[in-house]
């Protein structure tokens, strides 16, 4: 479960919260899609929810532990269980694709026998196994987003945040990316999807967060919390 009470987010030197009075609860095993105009708060929020950033005030807890205040060792624990495809993809220049990919797995101690198999079962269902040796800058924009959800989905994670996933694929490869969502949640894994394609929230109508100057958009986002 992800809970949040009135909280906001004020990154260093800003004057003003760049997100305020958010107040949310997702159960565990629920999809959302986030929205909002550009500029509204979405990667914010997912920064938030991400453990890339504290809250400025208010409570939030995630996967049921308060992150106010939790130990160094606690958030390291949480991000592991957490999922993120950052809309910039953010993969590593110097390493190759199967290597950003294990990355995940590595930080778990996986032996390499299982981190091959289970790296090669992903890129091969992505269809980017043929550039696990390649580095991302030599792939195009929609292979490198692959690999990016690649690498966000290998470790199983019990939330999954992602930031625009599908701007940079095909109509086919988003819809399948939506289906590999819907097993995600039917397996238990929270899912919470940013974007601005009307088409892939018109395919798959499902509850959303709807965002606006920084904050829950009051008119769009009925009993919510
Ligand atoms: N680190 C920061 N410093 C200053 N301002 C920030 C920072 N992070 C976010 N903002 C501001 O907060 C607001 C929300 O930005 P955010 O990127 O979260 O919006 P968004 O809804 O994801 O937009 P888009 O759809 O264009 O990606 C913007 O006005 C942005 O300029």
């Amino acid at each position: 479960m992800i809970r949040l009470r009135d909280v906001s987010l004020k990154p260093a030197g800003v004057g003003q919260p760049v997100l305020h009075g958010m107040t949310l609860t997702i159960p565990q095993g629920e999809f959302r899609w986030l929205l909002g105009p550009s500029g509204a708060g979405k990667s914010s929020l997912l920064k938030l929810l991400t453990l890339g950033a504290k809250p400025a005030s208010g409570q939030m807890d995630i996967l049921n532990t308060p992150v106010t205040g939790a130990s160094r060792s606690t958030l390291r624990n949480l991000r592991r269980r957490i999922g993120f495809v950052p809309q910039d993809y953010r993969l590593i220049g110097e390493w190759n694709v199967f290597d950003n990919v294990a990355l995940p797995l590595r930080l778990r101690g996986r032996s390499e026998r299982d981190i091959r198999q289970e790296v090669f079962a992903v890129l091969d269902w992505l269809d980017v196994a043929p550039h696990a040796h390649s580095r991302p800058t030599t792939l195009s924009g929609g292979e490198q987003q692959r690999v990016a959800i690649a690498r966000a989905l290998i470790g199983r994670p019990d939330i999954l945040l992602a930031d625009e996933p599908t701007n940079a694929l095909e109509d086919s490869q988003a819809r399948r990316l939506l289906a590999t969502f819907q097993e995600l949640i039917d397996l238990g894994t929270t899912v919470i999807v940013a974007t601005h394609n009307e088409g892939l929230v018109r395919d798959a109508p499902a509850p959303s967060i709807m965002l606006r100057d920084g904050t829950l958009d009051p008119h769009a986002n009925e009993a919510i919390a």
